[in-house]
């Protein structure tokens, strides 16, 4: 990953897999999901094993590294079974990220200032693998100097609480927020991303953030698709990214 004002799109293909796991079907296949985004511009696939096992499995994980063009954004919980899955598959990207099992979607950012000595020994035990190894964080300046002590070289802005915001105040509160995030962590020498809760209609001014690396968008994008089909809701999400990040 660089960082330019062209960002890229990381494509979130776990909810393609929720589809699935609500049957217990062999369809739809997040890896063709995976395919047909990559035809469509995406720069990269994201994918969240999760603990209990919701969405995405082994499997899924397992063939998508054998088969993607782009590379794989590897989300984990920081666990020992999570670790040996990575050391198995050595993904390009890592992304550490907190998980509780009862959650309906990930709620916060990893709290890396409070656990600095366990964050910062995955983060050298992955960065072994050769992998970049980005930490999912709030905008939050104590939890964005304690990545950079960590020696995370990224870490990704949770960008939920701009997408739940209700009242233009609240939104353009929490766009602030992630717009100091980006700049203090740039200046702390960080790559910064971006995701959770994007869509079509919020995507802009996000993109719109100068130094923002990557953004990571799954559940808008997997509903889209059921009206336009995968390639045209990547493509379409492309085009917004594309167009703000450039204006
Ligand atoms: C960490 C994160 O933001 C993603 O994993 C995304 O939210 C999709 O997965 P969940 O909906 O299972 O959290
Ligand atoms: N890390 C955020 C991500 O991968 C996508 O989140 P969402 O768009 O599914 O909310």
């Amino acid at each position: 990953m660089t960082t330019s004002n062209r960002i890229l799109l990381g494509v979130n293909i776990d909810h393609v897999a929720t589809l699935r796991q609500a049957r217990g079907t062999r369809y739809p296949d997040p890896v063709k999901a995976a395919l047909d985004a990559e035809e469509a511009g995406a720069d990269g696939i994201t994918v969240h094993l999760r603990e209990d096992r919701r969405h995405i499995q082994e499997r899924d994980v397992l063939v998508l590294k054998d088969v993607l063009q782009t590379r794989m954004n590897f989300e984990m919980g920081v666990t020992e079974e999570m670790m040996l899955f990575a050391e198995r598959i050595r993904p390009a990207h890592i992304c550490l990220v907190p998980e509780t099992r009862q959650e309906l979607t990930t709620e916060g950012g990893l709290d890396v200032a409070g656990q600095e000595a366990r964050i910062k020994a995955a983060v050298e035990r992955l960065s072994r693998l050769g992998s970049e190894v980005s930490l999912f964080i709030d905008a939050d300046e104590r939890q964005i100097e304690a990545s950079r002590r960590v020696g995370a070289p990224a870490i990704e802005l949770h960008t939920g609480r701009y997408a739940d915001a209700q009242t233009p105040a609240e939104v353009a509160e929490e766009l602030k927020r992630v717009a100091d995030g980006v700049a203090f962590g740039l200046a702390q020498g960080l790559i910064v991303n971006a995701g959770h809760g994007l869509h079509y209609h919020n995507v802009e001014a996000v993109a719109a953030i100068k130094g923002i690396n990557e953004l990571n968008i799954g559940h808008a994008l997997v509903a889209h698709a059921l009206f336009v089909g995968f390639k045209g809701a990547v493509s379409e999400m492309k085009q917004l990214i594309l167009a703000a990040s450039t204006r």
